[in-house]
């Protein structure tokens, strides 16, 4: 009997191509549909850590007649460099990489921002596949057509709106991901839950233990239901212009946190601390009740997701936090909630409530 599968529409409006996030579980018959007929030759960008799964996957392709070629890059964010996109861009063009042929991206976010990079980039942009294996780039990274590399100076600087043209997200894949990675992908559902949908927060609360594992009686409900967030999200605002900042919740500090530790901390961890931060900011700006404040706390704790990072390191993360993409000239610009499940910019903030704020987090 087959399983069912899910399918969530995004984009299609305002000139954008749509696309299908599928979720469920022996997906890959869907690939070919696609790749379409066009196609003559297939990339599969995988990290190290999915050597056997891309190497099958280029064989099935191969086996379908498609000329392939198997890009395997490192794991997490050291795939996510000029040096790396360069690599691959190589690869292509030894392979004849033309204008109709097509990338698949399988892995984790840090690998489906990389393909998609490389997509928007080869021949000023080819078709892309999404094929996520973490949590993280199921409901997030994959979904919306961020693509992007790290540079020395921050996360993401480099980049470009690029949507794939599929997204198949086999929850199979979730059962080899070590539990830290599982949960850490949990940050950007847990955020999910706070800037739009409390019955994500709701399903974690009932048993955050259970919430920590593949297995959990939730996890394709809280999967689907993420999903759902970002592409009604980036279906209204792809390039964002204004709602998709939304999406932003708790980055703004979390990513200075991943520069400041070299990218070494996973983003979902990183994202958790910066939740925290912007839950005390939009507390003690007078925006957000004390129970949504704490709430936070509560359910990143209940999930092993951290809530704290180095005080006396404040000062390099307010530099950081200036270039980051929301700021507007010398204009900081926060994602805060005016309460649950209502996200709002809070512009310049007064320096003497930013540290305060960050006196919660800071340890
Ligand atoms: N484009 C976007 O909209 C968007 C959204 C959110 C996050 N991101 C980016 O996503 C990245 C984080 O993604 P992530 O949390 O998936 O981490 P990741 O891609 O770094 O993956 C974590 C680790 O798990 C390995 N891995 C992946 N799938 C596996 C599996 N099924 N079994 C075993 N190992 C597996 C990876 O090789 C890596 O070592 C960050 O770079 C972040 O900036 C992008
Ligand atoms: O899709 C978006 O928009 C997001 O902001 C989602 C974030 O979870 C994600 O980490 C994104 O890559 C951050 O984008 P950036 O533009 O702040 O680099
Ligand atoms: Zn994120």
């Amino acid at each position: 009997m087959s399983e069912a599968v899910t399918r969530i529409q995004v984009g299609g409006t305002a000139g954008t191509d749509p696309y299908e996030v599928l979720v469920g579980r022996r997906l890959l018959g869907e690939l070919a549909g696609l790749i379409g007929h066009k196609a003559k030759r297939v990339a599969v960008i995988h990290p190290e850590a999915l050597a056997e799964t891309g190497e099958a996957l280029r064989g099935d392709l191969a086996e379908q007649g498609y000329e392939t070629v198997a890009i395997q890059v490192p794991n997490a964010e050291e795939a996510k460099t000029a040096e790396v996109a360069a690599y691959c861009w190589k690869a292509l063009g030894q392979s004849g990489f033309t204008r109709t042929d097509v990338i698949v991206g399988v892995g984790g976010g840090a690998t489906t921002d990389l393909a998609g990079f490389v997509a928007a980039t080869w021949l000023r942009g080819v078709r892309w596949i999404a094929i996520p294996t973490t949590v993280l780039a199921m409901v997030d990274a994959a979904v919306g057509g961020k693509t992007g590399i790290n540079t020395a100076e921050g996360k993401n600087l480099v980049g470009a709106f690029h949507p794939p043209a599929g997204v198949l997200c086999d929850l199979a894949a979730l059962e080899s991901l070590p539990v830290n990675d599982y949960v850490s992908g949990l940050a950007e559902v847990i955020k999910a839950g706070f800037i739009a949908d409390p019955v994500i927060l709701e399903l974690i609360e009932a048993d955050p233990q259970a919430a920590r594992t593949p297995a959990g009686p939730h996890t394709a409900e809280l999967i689907e239901r993420s999903i759902r967030v970002k592409a009604e999200v980036v279906s209204s605002d792809l390039k964002e212009s204004g709602l998709r900042e939304i999406l932003n919740y708790g980055h703004t500090l979390g990513h200075a946190i991943e520069k400041n530790e070299r990218y070494k901390w996973r983003h979902g961890a990183a994202v958790a601390v910066g939740m925290h931060f912007a839950a005390e900011l939009g507390r003690l700006a007078g925006r957000l009740d004390d129970a949504t404040a704490d709430r936070h706390r509560t359910i990143l704790e209940a999930v092993g997701l951290p809530l704290h990072y180095r005080y006396d390191q404040w000062p390099k993360l307010l530099e950081t936090m200036k270039v980051d993409k929301k700021s507007r000239g010398d204009l900081l610009r926060f994602i805060v909630l005016d309460g649950l499940a209502k996200p709002t910019v809070l512009e310049g903030p007064d320096p003497a409530v930013l540290l305060a704020a960050y006196g919660e987090v800071g340890q």
